[in-house]
């Protein structure tokens, strides 16, 4: 099976869906797959992370246009992922751009990568069972496939679009259309197809994968039921109910070989739920990097895309509240929005002299690791979470995760007072509505109770500990939704 993706950890890192290629994709080779991934070869790629990379196809033509864009495709090994990388040559420079997303040209780079993508596997004689897409910038690869491919003999692969996030879904016009060759706008701008349902004459790259994947998942149960039943589905509400025969929610894993306290090379001390005693040199660590007091308090830690999605608002609040609570703040997180980035500049300097309070504000994998170890509590007060990585990643780090009761974060956190569920399956603070009182409740009562009972804390950190959130079972949901479209 083949993986097109957009981001892969370690090497293209935006949000979570870097990472959630990067654990299913070794889980199902662990289970005897072969798995390939294609991805777009970034000038701003941490080539340190990829292991003989060399050249494999040194002529791919790709239509474009009237005509086609020259391309050569790159193999190598990201931790022992078997990768392509397309790199195109043409004056548009699609990928030989400091950043990875951000351009106003990004729907149409995306369009060519999935043409690449698609034509290079064409063309190298690869026929996959299974192609699975990620998100709006690779869902135009089914639409190649059965309106292009399929004719020219590609009749083998099934196609499975994981969707980690309905607010972005490439709208775009006409041009869309004379760039891909996909002819006939009436065809196209149907609203049984391509066709927007919120912007007249326009188009929806995801919405076409919806339309025309063998299987669509989001990445949350709790997701698939907001997206579809309950208005979060950012206008394509319709078109699910429309495929809801092939919709559903899968959980996110985490790679237990990055994410692990026991084996993390990235924290000075390395402990388990029997040595959990060394959180805290880590926590002292942390302290020290980033120069805050070593005193009793706790530390509450938020590590995030700077998004409206995560809960601006109340991470804002989380910040005063838990000072003036007498624990300590950390924040690692960054935005491509410059006013968003600006409006945390002001709260960090208003902040300086604080010896309780840390932003950081940028993106740096390393700190993120020391974070999820030296924190206390992990807070996610999002607006919207499809899956949410953080609070699993926090609660293998025994740091109690403190999240809103929506999408993935529903389905994997436990309230420790009110949850409908075993004392040894409660693993953290949700809180309903979105506003300063419900942050209150729950990050009140985890801050109380660090304090307080810390033996109910402790035990708290092991049921935390002890969950499972590894790759194993969503590994098998993908190869049973695998097998189902095999055979469909
Ligand atoms: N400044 C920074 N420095 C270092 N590391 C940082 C960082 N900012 C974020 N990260 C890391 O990036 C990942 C973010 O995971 P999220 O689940 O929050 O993903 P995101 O919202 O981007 O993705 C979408 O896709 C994922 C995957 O499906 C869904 O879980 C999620 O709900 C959905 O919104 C984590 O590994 C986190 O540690």
């Amino acid at each position: 099976m083949v993986h097109v993706t957009p981001e892969l950890a370690t090497v293209a890192k935006v949000g979570g869906l870097a990472d959630v290629v990067f654990g299913l994709s070794r889980e199902l080779a662990i289970r005897g797959n072969h798995v390939e991934i294609v991805l777009p070869k970034y000038a701003s790629m941490r080539y340190d992370q990829i292991y003989d990379l060399h050249e494999v196809h040194r002529d791919l033509w790709v239509p474009w246009y009237d005509g086609a864009i020259h391309c050569s495709v790159y193999f190598g090994f990201v931790h022992d992922r078997k990768c392509f990388f397309i790199e195109p040559h043409s004056g548009d420079d699609f990928f030989d751009r400091p950043a990875i997303y951000g351009y106003p040209d990004d729907v149409l780079r995306y369009a060519f990568f999935s043409r690449a993508a698609i034509e290079f596997l064409w063309q190298s004689g690869k026929h996959p069972d299974v192609i699975h897409c990620h998100d709006w910038q690779t869902a135009l690869l089914p639409v190649y496939l059965y309106e292009f491919y399929q004719r020219l003999g590609m009749t083998h692969p099934r196609v499975c679009l994981t969707i980690h996030n309905f607010a972005h879904q490439g709208v775009v016009g006409g041009e869309l259309l004379r760039a891909t060759g996909l002819q006939h706008p009436e065809r196209f701008h149907h609203h049984d197809r391509l066709g927007d349902p919120r912007y007249p004459g326009m188009l929806n790259l995801l919405k076409g994968g919806i339309v025309y994947s063998n299987f669509v998942t989001t990445v949350s149960p709790r997701y698939a039921f907001e997206t579809k039943d309950q208005g979060q589905g950012f206008g394509l509400e319709g078109v699910l109910h429309a495929h809801q025969i092939k919709y559903g929610g899968v959980v996110n894993g985490i790679d237990y070989d990055l994410w692990n306290p026991e084996i993390d090379h990235h924290i000075p001390a390395r402990y388990g739920v029997e040595t959990i005693e060394a959180k805290y040199d880590d926590k002292r660590a942390l302290r020290q990097r980033l120069m805050l007091a070593d005193n009793e308090k706790a530390i509450v830690a938020f590590i995030g895309r700077l998004d409206p999605q995560k809960g601006l608002e109340l991470v804002r609040h989380a910040i005063f509240y838990t000072l003036e609570r007498g624990a300590q703040f950390v924040l690692l997180g960054s935005s491509p929005d410059p006013a968003i980035n600006a409006d945390f500049w002001g709260l960090k300097r208003m902040l300086n002299d604080s010896p309780d309070c840390h932003l950081e504000i940028g993106f740096d994998e390393e700190l993120a690791h020391l974070i999820y170890a030296g924190a206390d509590m992990m807070l996610v007060p999002s607006r919207f979470e499809p899956c949410g990585l953080t609070q699993m990643i926090a609660l293998r780090y025994g740091t109690i995760p403190v999240v809103r009761a929506v999408g993935g974060l529903a389905d994997t956190v436990f309230d420790k007072d009110h949850a409908a569920r075993p004392l040894h399956e409660r693993n953290g603070y949700v809180f309903n509505d979105y506003d300063h009182a419900g942050l209150e409740s729950a990050l009140g009562r985890a801050i109380a109770c660090y304090h307080d009972y810390p033996g109910d804390f402790r035990a708290l950190m092991h049921n935390a500990m002890r969950t499972d959130y590894s790759w194993n079972r969503p590994g098998q949901d993908y190869l049973n939704i695998y097998d189902y479209i095999r055979n469909g």
